[in-house]
């Protein structure tokens, strides 16, 4: 469906009553720029969290035609919840911006580093394979296919831990369909999905797809150069026939890792590993303790540097001297837009409805009703239990004094705010607490400029 089909002019958003807005957020720092929108760190007034906030305007969205992506990467994004994904915590718009606020990770992504000129080992490269392999398994559980594996969309957190980010062209997929766009970067693009293109008649491609973009990937990290040489100038035919060469491993290449690169670049689909059982019938993961890689209790060998942040500083430099809207300065803009509009009596402004599609989400409310869920049924059972304990010689007058809450439960309520708070920090992300001490101190610190 094309942007401006999308439009419904009959139910505006009402952005001054949405429950998650742009006000309960502190502007730090711009530290990124997509195709689309930027990305900037923010701070959640009420909570004191950090979070990654990226911005999209919403005119050129509809310019670009990009509405439904937008829609879809969020809609996917609430569903999904992963330590190696970087999960989205709160989506809402305003009548200029959509806004999508994630996890925040300090630790830049893949293809900075690969700018830096850092050198990966063998161990590196492993754990970055499996923790992305484990948001494949995950993302595939859920009939999720990403479509846009590749060092950019890899991000690090302060740690070294690798999440997987940029859900724009990502597809559900029902129980026994196929894909059949062709969808991707060009170079991390598998051969089967290649085969749909340019008038062919290839059968479509599953989740096994994504798995070939983290060969490309894991080989592009570990040769610094990726296996076959595709860039967005090749033809489908050129493709076709680079993936007929052998592939070439360099000398500092261990047999372990050439295995595992070899079984993720296999041509065929039904060939390739594709899941973290195949991954575990190769020498070099055989015996990898994939649990303790989920908990987060594998350390990475390498650290992102903690003493600046790991971005391109004219990020921050374009937002605050060529930006035309710049952020810092929305609340009084659209103070004067609202009340320009309202001296000329239109309640609309020219992209305000247009996307009353996008939904809002709230991670912290899911997170509490689920908390506030799961202490009523551990309530009900202890009361259950309670009633069974006093049995037939229970009383009228025994059971109803029963059912009151005991002190335990009392206790337990008091406890249920405390214990929310402390599970939004650490949902699945107790390794990613950003503290403003940590954000503060790379602040102060210039980035250096690239070699
Ligand atoms: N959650 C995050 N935490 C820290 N940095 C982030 C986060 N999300 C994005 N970034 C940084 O911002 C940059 C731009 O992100 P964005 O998702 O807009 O770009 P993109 O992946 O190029 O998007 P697109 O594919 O739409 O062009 C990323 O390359 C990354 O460096």
């Amino acid at each position: 469906m094309g942007a401006h089909q999308s439009r419904v002019r009959d139910k505006p958003p009402d952005h001054q009553h949405h429950e998650v807005n742009f006000d309960q957020f502190l502007i730090l720092r711009a530290i990124g720029k997509g195709s689309f929108g930027k990305v900037c760190i923010v701070q959640k007034k009420d909570t004191k969290q950090m979070y990654a906030m990226k911005y999209v305007q919403k005119a050129q969205c509809l310019e670009r035609d990009a509405v439904q992506n937008v829609l879809r990467e969020v809609e996917i994004l609430s569903s999904l919840e992963h330590p190696y994904l970087v999960n989205l915590w709160f989506s809402f718009q305003d009548e200029e911006d959509l806004f999508m606020v994630s996890d925040l990770m300090l630790g830049g992504d893949l293809r900075y580093h690969l700018g830096r000129d850092v050198q990966f080992s063998e161990a590196s490269v492993s754990l970055i394979t499996c923790q992305i392999a484990l948001a494949l398994d995950y993302l595939s559980s859920q009939r999720i296919l990403h479509r846009d594996i590749k060092p950019d969309n890899i991000l690090l957190d302060e740690e070294g831990h690798a999440h997987l980010t940029d859900f724009n062209i990502a597809a559900v997929l029902k129980e026994g369909e196929l894909a059949t766009s062709v969808s991707g970067t060009k170079p991390y693009i598998a051969p089967e999905v290649f085969d749909c293109g340019g008038g062919a008649v290839g059968g479509g491609y599953s989740f096994e797809a994504d798995w070939w973009s983290l060969g490309v990937t894991s080989y592009e990290l570990m040769c610094r150069a990726r296996p076959y040489a595709i860039d967005s100038a090749t033809s489908l035919a050129e493709a076709r026939a680079l993936f007929a060469i052998p592939v070439s491993y360099p000398t500092r290449c261990s047999p372990h890792i050439k295995q595992l690169l070899k079984k993720l670049l296999q041509v065929k689909p039904s060939s390739r590993a594709s899941s973290i059982d195949d991954l575990k019938k190769t020498e070099l993961l055989k015996n990898c303790d994939f649990e303790a890689i989920l908990e987060g209790n594998a350390k990475p060998p390498f650290t992102p540097p903690r003493d600046h942040l790991n971005c391109d500083p004219t990020f921050e430099l374009e937002e605050m001297i060529v930006e035309a809207k710049p952020l810092h300065k929305k609340k009084k803009r659209l103070a004067k837009q609202r009340s320009l509009r309202e001296s000329i009596g239109d309640q609309d402004s020219e992209v305000d409805d247009c996307l009353t599609g996008f939904m809002t989400y709230n991670r912290e409310k899911v997170l509490m009703k689920k908390e506030r869920e799961r202490k009523e049924n551990d309530w009900e059972k202890e009361l259950i239990d309670a009633m069974n304990l006093s049995g037939a010689t229970c009383d009228n007058k025994e059971a109803a004094s029963s059912s009151s809450p005991s002190p335990l439960l009392q206790e337990n309520q008091q406890q249920q705010q405390q214990q929310i708070r402390k599970r939004q920090r650490s949902c699945h992300s107790s390794k990613l607490q950003v503290s403003l001490d940590s954000v503060q101190a790379r602040l102060t610190t210039p980035t250096p400029s690239p070699p």
